[in-house]
């Protein structure tokens, strides 16, 4: 039987408090934290897809987008937006939180994740389900994404 999963089995939401440990010498919430916690959730939202280990091949379109700073509540939210071979996509959206649940996005970020077999070799990804318009549309965006990755790669970018 084919392996699949929909976009919702896997998606992950997390939420930190900036704190003075995770600033910057600008007071700001340093780009570095930032990354390790996209990183953590792009992992988690991978290994929830494939029930198995999971790596990250590369990270693009990153892009900062404001800053955070002390006491911002930091809300990270990621999903799978395409399944390759053994690859899949997961895009990671993280928003700073007021008192009132107004959400701002200060980051989105597209991870590449690629499954693993028990010898650490990459092993095939369970499909995706798509339900929706806009899961569909993510799912074209994505593919030409891939590509622009392929070719990179293949150019030695
Ligand atoms: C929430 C609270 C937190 C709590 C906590 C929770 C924990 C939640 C779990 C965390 C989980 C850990 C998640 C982080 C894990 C790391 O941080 S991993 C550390 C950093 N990463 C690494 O060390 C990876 C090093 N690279 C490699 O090992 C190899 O290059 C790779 C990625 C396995 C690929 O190997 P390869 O020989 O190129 O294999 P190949 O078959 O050619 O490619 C496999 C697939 O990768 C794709 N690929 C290869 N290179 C690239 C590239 N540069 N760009 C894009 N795609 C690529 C290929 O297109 C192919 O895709 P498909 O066509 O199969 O779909």
């Amino acid at each position: 039987m084919v392996e699949e999963r929909r976009v919702s089995d896997s998606r992950v939401e997390t939420v930190h408090m900036v704190r003075p440990n995770h600033l910057n010498a600008a007071g700001r919430l340093f780009g570095g934290i930032l990354m390790q916690w996209l990183d953590e959730v792009a992992g988690l939202v991978a290994k929830r897809h494939t029930h198995s280990n999971v790596i990250t091949a590369s990270v693009d379109n990153l892009r900062f987008i404001k800053g955070a700073y002390q006491k911002d509540v930091v809300v990270i939210i990621g999903k799978v937006t395409y399944v390759g071979n053994t690859s899949m996509e997961v895009r990671v959206d993280t928003y700073v939180e007021s008192v009132d649940g107004m959400r701002r996005p200060i980051n989105r970020a597209y991870f590449t994740m690629v499954a693993l077999d028990e010898n650490d070799k990459p092993r095939k990804a369970p499909r995706l389900i798509l339900e929706t318009e806009e899961e569909r549309a993510e799912w074209e965006a994505a593919k030409k994404r891939r590509e622009m990755r392929i070719k990179r790669k293949e150019e030695g970018f």
